[in-house]
């Protein structure tokens, strides 16, 4: 009987290598799968050992969960090369920015994410069981992006309770997932928390994953990503008017450097 099963088993493993050796679409979902369940099956483990140790929803479970993810690549053969690192260590709060290309980004934002610092996410994630819980308990902010008044006061909140609360806020100010290789226009709000709450923003950008990773031609391998994290630009004195000028900055510095992380020709692009 037992025999039996370990036969079984062992044809299924085969056949899917079979099948992923031969259709790059079968590998491609396999894969992505795979990353969706063991996000799954770690969000609930990690749930209940934040749940334990922290009690609820507080950033300090965000060490809980960046320990479980770094531990995702090694899954994936995914390699991270890290550049900047000492530019996190920016007394007290600030808003980070970073690009986003996929799902995949959970790896590399735990791979350097500094210690009391939540990320803002899009309210969907909170319904997808033990992930949004996860997301929950780690303090990530929840904003409507189908609502701009909505979204821009859970913002304006933010630029005060993370002074307060001295906590770093990450964001994605592409607003959704691009993986073109390139970056999408930026939205205004994090830099309209920098200005209002008067602290640095932290550049931080990953190579482009399309040399590993496409969902349009259905490539996931193994892969190296590479990070770097920018020097600190500072607020102090800017107000609402400057908001445009800082995110043209941001996002002219994040390109040339994304082009020069992926070896691709550079070329000046107005934000907007
Ligand atoms: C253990 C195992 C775990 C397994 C799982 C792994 C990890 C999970 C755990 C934790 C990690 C969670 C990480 C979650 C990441 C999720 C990523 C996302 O969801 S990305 C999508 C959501 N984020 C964003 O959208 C942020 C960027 N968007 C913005 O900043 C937008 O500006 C906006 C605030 C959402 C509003 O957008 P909208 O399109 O509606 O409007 P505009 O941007 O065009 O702005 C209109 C207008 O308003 C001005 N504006 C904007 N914001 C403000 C503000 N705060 N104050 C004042 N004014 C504001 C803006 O300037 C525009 O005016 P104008 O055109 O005149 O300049
Ligand atoms: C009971 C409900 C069960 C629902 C099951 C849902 C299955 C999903 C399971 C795992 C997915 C892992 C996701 C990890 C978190 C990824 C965060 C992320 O990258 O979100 C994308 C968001 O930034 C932008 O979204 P869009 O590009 O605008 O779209």
């Amino acid at each position: 009987m037992e025999l039996g099963w370990l036969l079984w088993g062992t044809a299924v493993l085969l056949l899917l290598h079979v099948l992923m050796e031969l259709s790059p679409s079968v590998n491609f979902a396999l894969r992505i799968g795979f990353y969706c369940v063991l996000c799954l099956v770690a969000s609930g483990l990690a749930a209940a050992a934040c749940l334990l140790v922290n009690g609820g929803r507080t950033v300090k479970n965000m060490r809980i969960i960046r320990a479980v993810v770094r531990t995702f690549k090694y899954f994936f053969g995914v390699r991270f090369e890290v550049k900047g690192l000492e530019n996190f260590k920016v007394e007290g709060p600030a808003i980070i920015v970073s690009n986003h290309q996929s799902i995949l980004d959970m790896m590399g934002l735990m791979e350097v994410l500094p210690d009391n610092c939540v990320q803002v996410g899009k309210k969907e994630l909170m319904y997808t069981g033990t992930v949004g819980l996860i997301t929950y308990l780690g303090g990530v902010i929840f904003i409507n992006r189908k609502s701009t008044s909505s979204a821009k006061m859970v913002m304006s909140e933010v630029a005060k309770t993370m002074v307060a609360e001295n906590v770093k806020v990450w964001v994605y100010p592409e607003g959704t997932r691009n993986c073109t290789g390139d970056l999408l226009p930026f939205k205004k709000g994090a830099f309209h928390i920098a200005v209002q709450a008067q602290v640095p923003v932290i550049p931080v950008v990953y190579s482009s994953f399309t040399t590993f990773y496409n969902p349009k031609t259905k490539l996931f391998t193994s892969g190296k990503i590479k990070v770097e994290i920018l020097p600190p630009i500072e607020t102090k004195g800017l107000t609402s008017d400057d908001v445009t000028d800082l995110t043209d900055r941001c996002f002219n510095t994040m390109r040339e450097t994304l082009f020069r992380l992926s070896g691709r020709p550079s070329e000046a692009k107005d934000s907007s």
